[in-house]
């Protein structure tokens, strides 16, 4: 059963070669997460105090300004960063898909990247090989498949990592929203792919900007603000809460005050996510809900 959980979860990223002396004390900026100067080399709070628990089944989409924290907590979920404070853990084979072309070798043929790429997200030598006609069929490169990647143009090789990743079988789904940033045409034919593909996922994560690829592949959300969750609920609320405050002038100020305030953000969670467990600085640990 795949399953992950974070309790009061940081990721900071101390900056060896920042001109210090030239940051302000404490900068909370509109994008990014905050820089903190007060120890000898600056300290950048990409994530603070996390306390989330997603089980088996959990569609969860992710929402957030530039900076707010999402490809970090998707890394933090698959164990590429652990934390500096605070505890995560996962249980299930995680399979990362962050950026479309990594793991591609431009040297190799794509039949021969197909199964790479698929060892790259946790599949066997024997699996990749049994999927590739299926994969070959869905790209449509014919012969180009025998023909070195380097070979192809950008739109191909789209094609070829679409048709990879869409055909794994992982228990833990991490998806960035470079996968929603290919060409719309070819995307719609792959829609029916990434489909099958989180309905045979264990649990997802999916950190994008476009509303509709949100609402389409996830059922619930959290809003992320300064590397905190500032809300946590159902899918459609919680998009659509944030797409609505984004668009207004007036917005920010007030994602700024529940990001600064994690009274307020514990608040916002309690009235939404149900395994969400919100910080309490009194009882750290403290399960708020239990499973509905
Ligand atoms: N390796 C790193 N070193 C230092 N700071 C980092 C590092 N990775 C991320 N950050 C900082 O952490 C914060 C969160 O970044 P992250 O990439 O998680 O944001 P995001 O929500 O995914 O943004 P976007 O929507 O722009 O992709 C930002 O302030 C960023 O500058």
């Amino acid at each position: 059963m795949a399953g992950v959980e974070l309790c009061h979860a940081f990721v900071e990223f101390p900056i060896f070669d920042a001109k210090s002396r030239s940051l302000k004390k404490r900068v909370l900026t509109s994008a990014g997460g905050t820089i903190r100067t007060g120890a000898k080399v600056p300290i950048v709070t990409a994530l603070r105090d996390i306390t989330v628990s997603l089980a088996e089944g959990d569609r969860v989409g992710l929402v957030g300004h530039n900076g707010a924290g999402k490809s970090t907590l998707l890394r933090l979920v698959a164990g590429i960063y652990e934390p500096t404070r605070g505890s995560a853990r996962r249980t299930g084979r995680v399979a990362p898909v962050f950026d479309l072309g990594l793991g591609m070798d431009p040297e190799i043929s794509g039949l021969e990247n197909i199964v790479v790429r698929g060892m790259f997200l946790g599949m066997t030598r024997r699996r990749m090989r049994a999927r590739i006609d299926e994969i070959a069929d869905f790209t449509e490169l014919g012969d180009y498949l025998r023909m070195p990647l380097r070979t192809y143009s950008t739109g191909m090789r789209v094609r070829l990592a679409l048709g990879v990743v869409t055909s794994i079988d992982p228990e833990i789904l991490l998806l960035d929203e470079g996968i929603s940033a290919v060409d719309a045409d070819f995307l719609e034919r792959a829609r029916a792919r990434l489909h099958d593909l989180v309905a045979r996922c264990g649990l997802l994560v999916f950190a994008s900007h476009t509303e509709e690829f949100l609402l389409d592949l996830c059922d619930s959300a959290l809003w992320l603000d300064s590397g905190r969750i500032v809300r946590a609920g159902p899918a459609t609320d919680v998009v659509r809460a944030y797409t609505g405050s984004s668009g207004r002038a007036d917005a920010e100020p007030q994602q700024r005050r529940a990001a600064d305030d994690p009274i307020a953000a514990d608040r916002v969670l309690q009235l939404v996510h149900p395994r969400v467990v919100a910080p309490d600085r009194e009882t750290p640990g403290e399960v708020l809900h239990e499973d509905l």
